[in-house]
């Protein structure tokens, strides 16, 4: 490795993002993740990144690539880790000039993905746990499929969502309990209620 090589890697984009604050906010499907990321966003000016968000923009697209991952998602399976790191990775790039920290909505799906993410871009600071019963989440997803247009929000795919957020996502939230850095925020309550927890657990990161 010469001269140029070293020099090359202290421009690497990476270098901009590693030292951001990073918050994971993890929970079942319909949960109430998004909702409280909108208010997060109002408050702490944070930077909104969801991996659903990412992959639906890549669908609408209309690109061969979306019409693969249209079809993951209409089953209630998970895309391909590259690709939905590559997505975070790139959004988080793009805006490391300007953002007070990021909220990574969606993701960590399973333990290797908060692995690889650590690997790639960093440590995260906080993971909110967004906790809701499952009779709870489905109820939420059934309601918000009236409108929302999403192909997913269908009682069958639904169930297959919930199935595997038990099966891959849960074990996310014990790997990082090791670490301390887990809030569990009860999201049965108002939005209002719900937000009040979170904030709480954001402050303490001051
Ligand atoms: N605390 C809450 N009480 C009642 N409904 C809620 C609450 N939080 C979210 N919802 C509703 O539940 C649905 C799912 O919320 P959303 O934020 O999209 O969840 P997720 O991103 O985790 O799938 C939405 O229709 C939202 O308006
Ligand atoms: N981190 C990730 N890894 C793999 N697939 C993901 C992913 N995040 C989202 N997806 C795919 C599979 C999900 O069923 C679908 C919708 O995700 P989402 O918008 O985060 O759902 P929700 O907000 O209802 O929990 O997109
Ligand atoms: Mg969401």
């Amino acid at each position: 490795m010469g001269v140029c090589c070293s020099r090359k890697s202290s421009v690497h984009p990476e270098d901009k993002i590693k030292d951001s604050k990073i918050i994971f906010v993890v929970g079942g499907p319909g949960s109430g993740k998004g909702t409280q990321c909108e208010k997060v966003v109002e408050k702490y000016g944070f930077t909104h990144l969801s991996s659903g968000d990412l992959l639906r923009a890549e669908v609408a697209s209309g690109s061969e690539r979306g019409k693969h991952l249209q079809a993951i998602m209409q089953k209630g399976e998970l895309v391909p880790l590259d690709t939905v790191l590559d997505m975070i990775k790139d959004a988080m790039i793009a805006k490391a000039d300007v953002s007070k920290g990021f909220l990574i909505d969606g993701y960590p799906r399973e333990v290797k993905q908060g692995e690889e993410f650590e690997k790639k871009i960093g440590a995260p600071a906080l993971l909110l746990y967004i906790d809701a019963k499952p009779e709870t989440m489905v109820q939420r997803l059934v309601k918000r499929g009236e409108t929302s247009g999403r192909a997913d929000d269908n009682e069958e795919t639904i169930k297959k969502r919930l199935d595997l957020y038990y099966k891959a996502t849960e074990p996310v939230i014990a790997y990082y309990e090791s670490r301390g850095i887990v809030r569990k925020i009860n999201s049965e309550l108002t939005v209002d209620e719900v937000f009040k927890q979170v904030s709480q657990a954001i402050d303490k990161l001051k």
